[in-house]
């Protein structure tokens, strides 16, 4: 298992928990940086800082704004790319701490500097306390982020105030405190891995919804719902100026008599038989392949009506000329097929297109099946 714990489930899944990981990330840290300077603003105004040290004062101001800047310029890479997210991750494991360490270093010196007083070092304390709850509370997307920035930040002026006498009370309250902290980060860490695990969970159900919903159970290819939707957009974009396509309807002739004489089951298989040689003819990544329905296919296809035919004309040859085997039982089938390229004047719309494809198969039939016939 990886940190982000990211080692199981699908491929596109797991990136995009990387990327929310990623993403939550960086929203719950992108202006914290900016925490330390308010926090050393007002420290050290209370202290007197510059009047005391304003050499180091001013340069602590600086390296916390630049480190604020720092975090804020660090925006996550393009969701999909997962070895940018991976990368992202581990840079900013260093980016993150550098901000608590840097605070650390003033609280140490606000602590041991005699020239500044209690109730300053009560201050900076008190904001310390905050930092390290923030730590555990918010960044805990990556538990070894909040471990690192809380224990940067608390460590030690736990130490520190346990070495001095006339803290004592001080100092056990502060145990006390670490302890609730080391609490919280594994309790707010599970919390967010179990909400993160739901949403995951729940888009791996939303594909596979969506997925059903757009594809034919039986042959894998895509259902009318699918089909439909892309001639309307094929359609459409046609109709702006895009470019052309074609429309390509596939009928089995006489298939009542495949079931009839060889079982429904055979049919099924012949179905799928027939699915496979489409997608042979007619590749799935430069067309849409659908069963419209019962033995009927439609194939949608970028470019002219010429290409499309003679596709679709060898495929009925190559049909005629042999047979498929049907689970077992080998049948010869020949096929219908009606054929137009979409014309926006003449069609109008999908509808129009598939009104005239259809009427094309429907003459193809007529005279006598095993023929192409392209709308006229
Ligand atoms: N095995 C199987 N048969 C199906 C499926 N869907 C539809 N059918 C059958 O397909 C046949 C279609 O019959 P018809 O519409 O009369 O058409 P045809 O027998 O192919 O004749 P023509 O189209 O006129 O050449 C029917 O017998 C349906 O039961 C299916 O999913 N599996």
């Amino acid at each position: 298992m990886s940190p982000d714990g990211t080692a199981r489930g699908h491929p596109a899944l797991r990136a995009w928990r990387l990327s929310q990981i990623v993403a939550d990330t960086y929203e719950r840290s992108k202006l914290a940086g900016f925490l330390y300077l308010f926090g050393w603003v007002v420290v050290g105004w209370l202290a007197d800082a510059h009047r005391i040290a304003p050499v180091p004062a001013v340069a602590m101001a600086v390296v916390f704004l630049a480190l604020g800047v720092m975090r804020l310029a660090m925006r996550p890479p393009p969701r999909e790319d997962e070895a940018a997210n991976r990368r992202w991750l581990r840079n900013y494991a260093w980016v993150l701490p550098l901000a608590p360490l840097a605070w650390a270093g003033l609280q140490a010196w606000l602590l041991l500097d005699a020239r500044f007083s209690q109730p300053v070092r009560m201050a900076s304390l008190v904001a310390t306390i905050g930092y390290a709850t923030v730590f555990v509370n918010v960044y805990t997307t990556v538990r070894h982020f909040a471990a690192v920035g809380a224990g940067v930040l608390f460590l030690p002026p736990l130490v520190l105030v346990w070495l001095d006498p006339g803290q004592q009370a001080l100092a056990v309250a502060m145990t006390f405190y670490a302890v609730y902290l080391v609490g919280a980060l594994v309790r707010t860490h599970a919390e967010y891995r179990r909400r993160l695990d739901l949403d995951v969970a729940l888009r791996e159900q939303r594909d596979l919804y969506e997925g059903l919903s757009r594809t034919d159970p039986l042959t894998g290819l895509a259902n009318r719902r699918q089909f439909t939707a892309r001639l309307d957009e094929l359609a459409a974009r046609a109709g702006r100026g895009g470019p052309g396509f074609t429309l390509v309807m596939i009928d089995v002739d006489h298939f009542k008599r495949v079931n009839d004489d060889h079982g429904h089951l055979a049919g099924d298989a012949c179905l799928v038989g027939l699915a496979q040689r489409l997608q042979a003819v007619f590749p799935p990544d430069c067309s849409l392949l659908a069963r419209l329905g019962g033995e009927e296919f439609g194939v949608l296809l970028e470019g002219d009506a010429a290409s499309a035919a003679a596709s679709a004309e060898a495929l009925r040859r190559s049909l005629a000329a042999g047979a498929i085997d049907c689970g077992g039982v080998v049948v010869r089938v020949t096929v219908s097929v009606g054929v137009a390229g979409f014309d926006p004047v003449r069609h109008g719309d999908g509808e129009g297109l598939y009104r005239a494809v259809d009427r094309a198969l429907y003459e193809a039939k007529g005279a006598g099946r095993d023929r192409l016939a392209i709308a006229s």
